[in-house]
């Protein structure tokens, strides 16, 4: 079972991750921090779906209970992948090629050898062999990028690199094993560099077994020919796929971009990670959470930190960060307290659902589009288990959808489970973190099912799939298992 499925990283364009700490701060900058302004505007209306300001004020309360798969049905509907960006390749890793690349020169794009050793005529060495070796005159050597290259008469050869041209009357290549390499004696296992032995590249050689026409050359053209196809639209692009476009001689390549996702958590309780908890503070786990995360998923990922439950300083840090945003990702307030100024920012800026789902964990959700180019906002739940369990289901495949790459969603297999499960919530689909084990086939709850409890997350590779109408389950039965790596 395959348990990866793209995951490239970061491409040039993010660098160090613009890290806004205090976003009421100066340094907080839009765009202009990502220094892809430009880029931008190219993307103006890749946000994968209609573009334009979406409508303010119609933030929506759905009163019924949602499915997990009719809200994830819902993100993926009313997004489309982004427009085709033109890239340097190594910053296309992991992105969808949305051109046929063709070959405009051969590879190889030269005869070249295969082995280090001596370019010979084919009929000089034939019959060789080491009580009757053919002895040659080495007239030169060709080093690999060597330009002139020496004539090889009869009875003439040329000491060859790996990679160097084939020099013009050779026919064939001796593997320098073959040979006495100059030394007068029997075969040796190495050619001495030619910085402690220039003498190597002239004088004789002895070659003890005969070698056919082509032997150890490569062809000009023998990997791919000018005009035939190297890589198809559609291909994702990996490590070998980049080399591949390096060695045909592409530098840029038409692929779909990264989705540039920006990480916002809110709650005034949050502290940074490493300043002093005060009381009732936490530690703000969410945004490094859910922007790996999205990195994970293949997004260029920017974490602003923790804003304050402050209408004004969330709406501005929104406002000043839609710019660089494909996606918006938010954490907390989407419950039903008192102090969620969460609803009623995006009340301002634009069209937000908020409805609650049939799932533990993960109940309420929000999803909507803001801000002049629609852009659209998944709101998550703030409990730390919470929020990541929803940006596995909901958000990357969002991401997945924005980069063009199929499935959008994680891999489910049916495994074993080692433990029973004692009691689900009725009429919600659980999600239970457990360790699955590829050997075995199993898998094994890990913590209990609390939303805050961070440490069993961490040791966790799955989630265990516990259905709607399934209130216990036994040990030894098989589960639906989501695989989180
Ligand atoms: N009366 C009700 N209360 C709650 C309900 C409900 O239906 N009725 N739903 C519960 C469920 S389920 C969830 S999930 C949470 C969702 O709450 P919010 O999205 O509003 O999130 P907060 O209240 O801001 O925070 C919840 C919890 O998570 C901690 N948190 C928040 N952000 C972070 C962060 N960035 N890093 C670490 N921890 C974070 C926060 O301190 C709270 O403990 O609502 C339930 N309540
Ligand atoms: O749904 Mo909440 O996410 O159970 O903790």
């Amino acid at each position: 079972m395959s348990t990866t499925e793209g995951g490239g990283r970061a491409c040039e364009h993010s660098g160090p991750a613009d890290e806004h700490d205090r976003p009421d701060q100066e340094e907080n900058g839009g765009a202009g921090h990502t220094g892809r302004a430009e880029e931008h505007s190219a993307r103006a209306d890749g946000h994968g779906g209609p573009a334009g300001a979406a409508e303010a004020g119609v933030v929506e309360d759905d009163d019924r209970l949602w499915s997990v798969d009719e809200h994830a049905e819902d993100i993926l509907r009313s997004l489309k992948p982004l427009d085709p960006l033109e890239i340097q390749i190594l910053d296309a890793q992991g992105c969808v090629l949305v051109e046929d690349v063709t070959v405009a020169t051969p590879l190889p794009p030269f005869d070249n050898s295969s082995m280090d050793g001596y370019a010979v005529r084919a009929a000089d060495v034939e019959g060789a062999s080491e009580e009757h070796p053919a002895v040659l005159t080495v007239v030169g050597d060709v080093a690999a990028g060597s330009g002139e290259l020496p004539e090889v008469g009869p009875g003439q050869c040329v000491r060859i690199m790996t990679g160097a041209p084939v020099p013009p009357g050779a026919e064939a290549v001796v593997p320098v094993e073959w040979t006495d390499g100059g030394t007068g004696s029997g075969p040796v296992t190495t050619m001495p560099a030619y910085s402690g032995a220039p003498e190597g590249a002239t004088g004789e050689v002895r070659v003890f077994r005969a070698a056919e026409s082509g032997a150890h050359i490569r062809l000009l053209g023998s990997d791919v020919r000018p005009g035939q196809l190297a890589l198809e639209k559609g291909t994702v692009l990996g490590p070998a796929q980049i080399g591949l476009l390096a060695a045909v001689g592409r530098s840029r390549v038409l692929v779909r971009p990264r989705p540039r996702v920006v990480v916002i958590s809110t709650g005034s309780e949050l502290v940074q990670p490493g300043e002093e908890i005060g009381p009732g503070r936490i530690a703000d786990s969410n945004s490094f959470t859910l922007t790996a995360a999205a990195r994970d998923a293949g997004a260029e990922a920017y974490r602003v930190g923790a804003v304050p439950d402050d209408a004004a300083r969330l709406t501005d840090t929104i406002e000043d960060q839609l710019v660089r945003a494909d996606l918006l990702v938010t954490s907390g307030g989407v419950s039903v307290g008192a102090y969620d100024v969460v609803k009623e920012v995006f009340e301002q800026l634009g069209s937000v659902r908020f409805r609650k789902l049939a799932m533990q964990p993960g109940k309420p959700q929000g999803f909507g589009r803001i801000g002049p180019d629609g852009t659209p906002l998944c709101a998550l739940p703030g409990n730390p288990v919470s929020a990541y369990v929803s940006f596995e289901l909901f958000v990357r495949p969002a991401i997945r959808r924005l980069m063009g790459l199929e499935p959008a969603h994680r891999p489910v297999v049916s495994a074993k489970l080692t433990d029973g499960i004692g009691r689900s919530p009725a009429g919600r689909r659980q999600f239970l973190r457990g360790r699955y084990d590829e050997r075995t086939g199993e898998i094994s709850p890990v913590g209990r099912s609390g939303s805050h409890l961070v440490a069993a997350l961490a040791r966790a590779n799955a989630l265990i799939v516990v259905p709607e109408d399934t209130t216990s389950v036994e040990a030894g039965a098989q589960v639906d298992v989501v695989l989180l790596t």
